[in-house]
């Protein structure tokens, strides 16, 4: 570790005690102790979490009033757009940072919770890369958050195993892994077992902190071949946001003494207004970039967020909005240009489906679905992409291998400059389709089902085939709030219903019971299924639309110790 030089003498030098923890100054821990996390949540890890805190708050809390000022302008009909006083950087030539040669070939990606098994099994599947998540895959409970940091500590030190005692198997690491990246939460979200200065913390900045500070030096040297860690960074709206971890990053460098450029990290553009700032947002890390990825669920749900007054914007049926509509592809095409045109890595998405292993005919049809896709995105231009089950990796490896060939990527061979052309219109551009009461009823159905496993420490569940996380759940929400809000007429076996709260009341229980007989009697009742259905119902109906699902919900899930249950 370099110099601590940075931080106050007063930091450094005085003793405090938090339920157990030795804590620096002005820091309190309200998590349960456990011996494990104390060995995180030392003293100078945490110190050079409050270091952060403290040096970036107030650009964080301004970055947030950015987005609510934003919000005030969509929701009294402005459009997002490109903005007017960044053109030269949009149009000027400059490249980010050479890409490090441990991260070129990234044609695969595994994504999932930072939980241990799977950590493993993740490094183990064969993926060029594996996004550990702090994020739309976990729920970001106290215990999830802690053992993640120390599973993701044992994972960079190579010793990381686990025993699965009713099966009687230990797992442990192979000799070649995928290359560890890590995605901390969004800037939104504050982690309320970690106060500073008698704030809650921010989220984001604990996540990476923490790992940063255990783990950068043994990442550099035997992961990153001299660089790293790698990181991907989400839900952000604006370069602001992006000017902040690039801060964020110089100053961990700095204090961990070395080279400025070894941290990296794809920034994921899954929000509207963000699309308009891809070029704006890769200049502000243009010396950390390793890229861009298309998180289209988050997207998805952030247009529907975005226009949530804009009721001639309204979505179709939730699986009527994949990467062929038009606004979607226009995305995708203006990524890949745009990284191309910077030197880094245009990253394709996620395709929800994973095996289904009692249905080998449907099971088929799902991989079929997911090499089309991956089709799409390799011959489109895309640099690699995302698999959310080890299942899927062999198709997805097959579909980029074979239209890549031996080279590690398409940065310089896919330039896209065809898509140099596309426009505002474009990427806004209405996406087509029906809205039916099956529509309504899924969301319904999918939206408490996730929220009841969330409220129980699981933050990614499969569901009717698919993979679920925060981001997909997101989309159940807004989408049934705003046809709820606009009293959209809804196709109901060719008849049209309009829909209202006493109809969604109905769909509510009708699907609350079509639940408890899919999970059976006995896991209904000792599942979270009644308060996620309460919960999720107070948002599809609010006057004003929640920000976000996880931020009302995320205070169901902090427990002080000693134990009492704590609102924010
Ligand atoms: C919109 C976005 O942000 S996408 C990115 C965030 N979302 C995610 O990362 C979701 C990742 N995927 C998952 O969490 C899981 O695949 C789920 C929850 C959807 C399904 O998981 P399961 O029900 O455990 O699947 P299944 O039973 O088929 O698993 C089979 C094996 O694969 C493993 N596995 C499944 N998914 C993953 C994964 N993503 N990473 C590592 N291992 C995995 C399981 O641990 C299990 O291992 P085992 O045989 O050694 O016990
Ligand atoms: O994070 C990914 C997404 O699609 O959302
Ligand atoms: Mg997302």
């Amino acid at each position: 570790m370099g110099s601590l030089g940075m931080y106050s003498e007063s930091g450094l030098t005085k003793k405090g005690s938090s339920r157990g923890y030795d804590v620096p100054e002005g820091v309190d821990i309200r998590g349960r102790y456990d011996e494990e996390f104390a060995k995180i949540l030392n003293k100078e890890a945490l110190l050079f979490v409050a270091d952060l805190q403290r040096t970036f708050r107030n650009h964080i809390k301004y970055s947030m009033e950015c987005r609510r000022e934003a919000k005030r302008r969509y929701n009294e009909g402005g459009l997002p757009g490109f903005d007017p006083a960044t053109k030269y950087i949009r149009d000027s030539e400059w490249t980010c940072a050479p890409v490090p040669p441990a991260v070129a070939d990234r044609r695969v990606e595994i994504t999932g919770p930072v939980e241990r098994k799977m950590i493993i099994n993740a490094l183990n599947s064969g993926a060029k890369v594996f996004m550990a998540d702090f994020e739309d895959a976990l729920s970001p409970n106290w215990e999830n958050l802690m053992r993640g940091q120390i599973n993701l500590k044992d994972a960079v030190d190579g010793t990381i195993s686990f025993h699965d005692r009713v099966r009687n198997r230990v797992y442990k690491l192979n000799d070649q892994t995928a290359k560890l990246f890590v995605r901390p939460r969004g800037w939104h979200l504050p982690e309320a077992h970690i106060f500073i200065d008698g704030e809650p913390a921010t989220g984001c900045l604990v996540d990476f902190g923490l790992y940063f500070f255990h783990n950068h030096a043994n990442f550099r040297r035997s992961q990153g071949q001299g660089y790293g860690p790698f990181f991907y960074l989400p839900k952000m709206e604006h370069s602001r946001e992006a000017k902040i971890w690039n801060s964020v990053f110089e100053r961990a460098e700095k204090m961990a003494g070395i080279e400025r450029g070894s941290i990296r990290a794809t920034v994921l553009i899954e929000t509207l207004p963000a699309v308009f700032q891809m070029n704006e947002i890769l200049y502000e890390l243009r010396d950390h970039s390793v890229g861009l990825n298309c998180g289209r669920w988050d997207y998805i749900f952030s247009y529907v967020k975005t226009f949530q007054a804009h009721p001639d914007r309204l979505l179709p049926d939730r699986v009527l909005v994949g990467m062929t509509q038009h606004f979607m592809r226009s995305y995708s095409d203006l990524l890949i240009r745009t990284c191309h045109r910077r030197g880094v890595h245009a990253m394709g998405g996620m395709a929800a489906q994973i095996p289904i292993r009692d249905d080998p005919k449907a099971n088929e049809v799902a991989l079929e679905l997911v090499r089309k896709d991956k089709l799409r995105e390799v011959k489109a231009g895309h640099d690699g992409t995302w698999a959310a089950h080890p299942g899927l990796i062999p198709a997805c490896m097959e579909v980029f291998t074979n239209n890549m060939g031996n080279a590690p990527n398409q940065i310089r061979s896919m330039r896209r400059d065809d898509a140099a052309n596309l426009t505002e219109e474009d990427l806004l551009q209405r996406p087509r389709g029906v809205r039916t009461m099956e529509g309504l009823r899924l969301n319904t159905r999918v939206g408490i089902q996730y929220l009841a496993a969330w409220l129980t420490g699981a933050g990614s569940v499969p569901l009717y085939n698919l993979m679920e996380d925060a981001a997909t759940a997101e989309i159940s929400r807004v989408q049934n709030w705003q046809w709820l809000k606009y009293g959209v007429e809804l196709d109901g076996d060719g008849l049209g219903v309009r829909v209202n709260k006493e109809l969604f009341g109905r769909v509510v229980e009708e699907e609350m019971e079509r639940i408890e007989r899919e999970v059976g009697k006995e896991r209904f009742k000792k599942g979270m299924y009644k308060e996620a259905c309460k919960m999720f119902t107070r948002q599809c109906t609010a006057p004003n639309l929640d920000d976000f699902l996880t931020l009302d919900a995320y205070n169901y899930i902090v427990i002080h110790h000693p134990r009492e249950l704590s609102k924010l």
